[in-house]
């Protein structure tokens, strides 16, 4: 979950309702602050290659534009009223097909099309004729009708927006979603609150600065992540290896661990499977309570425990070694049957998988009083090559 994306606008509500006057101040440098703000996040986003988050900046600063243009009448005109019920759907959809598409590479065709497509959706909305369109459209009365005296949007706006956000919610967490997508929820959902209080000053400034902070903290997040996890294992890697040894206890432990003779297997089984393995690996060590894991890099893992007690790291060492020398590996059969007949006839057959297993080899090192964490590194590497020399397949402590 990347909740975290919602803060913005939570701290823009509350900071709304409580310091009313000091918004107000604010306020009065907008627009020219949301276009920097969208610009500078650009800009970031730029500089860090990331230039898929531009889709979602120019769709707000284009949404914005049209705000500014078109909806600063009452909504008792027609037009006005039209345009704030269609604008907040045509926004969702483009968000929407942000979302669901993988974004093409922006220099080429595809990309600037779509480019183009987020800066020219909510133009288009100001040049339809929608008042007519919706009048004629015998959408139910209901449909239409306000809330209440005081909040303004219609039923019809707050049941397509709380499906929307359910059926968005429960795809980020069924897929388990990456940041930038949870950043798109985040701004996306900035904007429908605009729409659900858009009778408040200034509102669709304070909302579009809302996304837009929603934008940097997810891309935030993403360098984080492109910085201290590892792709491949989803595990965090030796950076951030190095920065948990920097604040390490007194009262700790470190141990290396390695797949054994994982270059026979490569060989024997492709670099792809050599993959999966390591995959595999990475989950089951992530997944030990009370150990912290690391790809340390190639087929080399570390585990931190922040405690020293010998028995104990023992016993869960050796949980640790025998569930991995235990888990059944099925490889599928490399050759692929040459066409749909030979496939059926293999289907529901055991064609050609097998069932291997890895076993791994541990050291691990008590950190001794005074001891700096490279010395205990070399110590655990050292315990490592102790298991190694004696058979693979063991746990070693280093003296
Ligand atoms: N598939 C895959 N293989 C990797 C990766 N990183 C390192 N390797 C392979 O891991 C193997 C490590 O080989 P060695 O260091 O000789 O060790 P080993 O064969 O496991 O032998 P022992 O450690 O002595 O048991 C090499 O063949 C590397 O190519 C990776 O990300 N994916």
């Amino acid at each position: 979950m990347h909740l975290f994306v919602l803060l913005p606008l939570l701290l823009l509500i509350v900071l709304q309702w409580m310091l009313p006057e000091l918004m107000l101040t604010f306020s009065a440098a907008f627009p020219l602050l949301i276009y920097a703000m969208l610009g500078l996040t650009g800009l970031l986003a730029g500089l860090m290659r990331q230039w898929n988050w531009l889709y979602t900046l120019s769709l707000l600063a284009s949404h914005y534009w049209v705000v500014q243009s078109a909806l600063q009448q009452p909504l008792t005109n027609a037009d006005t009223a039209a345009i704030a019920i269609v604008l907040p759907l045509a926004f969702t959809a483009v968000m929407l097909l942000l979302q669901l598409q993988n974004k093409p590479q922006l220099p080429t065709p595809r990309g600037i099309s779509l480019l183009l497509l987020t800066v020219l959706v909510p133009i288009a909305i100001l040049l339809l004729p929608l008042a007519g369109v919706l009048a004629n459209a015998g959408l139910p009365a209901a449909f239409l009708q306000p809330v209440s005296t005081t909040l303004l949007f219609s039923w019809g706006q707050l049941w397509w927006m709380a499906v929307v956000a359910a059926c968005w919610l429960g795809l980020l967490n069924f897929y388990a979603a990456g940041s930038q997508r949870w950043g798109q929820f985040g701004a996306w959902l900035a904007i429908m609150v605009f729409y659900l209080a858009i009778q408040q000053p200034h509102m669709s400034g304070w909302m579009t600065l809302a996304a837009c902070f929603a934008l940097l903290f997810s891309l935030a997040s993403q360098m984080l992540q492109l910085a201290y996890i590892d792709e491949l294992t989803q595990l965090p890697q030796r950076r951030a290896l190095l920065s948990h040894l920097s604040r390490l206890g007194r009262r700790s432990a470190l141990v290396m661990l390695d797949v054994d003779h994982f270059k026979k297997f490569n060989d024997t089984w492709g670099h792809d499977v050599g993959d999966q393995v390591l995959k595999l690996l990475g989950s089951v060590l992530g997944s030990e309570r009370g150990v912290k894991a690391y790809r340390y890099g190639g087929e080399e893992f570390t585990l931190v425990f922040s405690h020293n007690n010998k028995d104990n790291l023992a016993e869960k060492l050796e949980q640790v070694r025998a569930a991995v020398a235990d888990y059944p590996l099925v490889i599928r059969q490399q050759t692929r049957p040459k066409d749909s007949s030979e496939g059926k006839q293999q289907r529901g057959k055991d064609a050609g998988s097998k069932t291997v297993h890895i076993t791994i080899s541990l050291g691990c090192a008590i950190r001794q009083s005074g001891e700096s964490t490279t010395a205990l590194l070399k110590r655990a590497d050292e315990a490592l090559y102790s298991a190694k020399k004696a058979g693979r397949n063991q746990v070693a402590f280093a003296r």
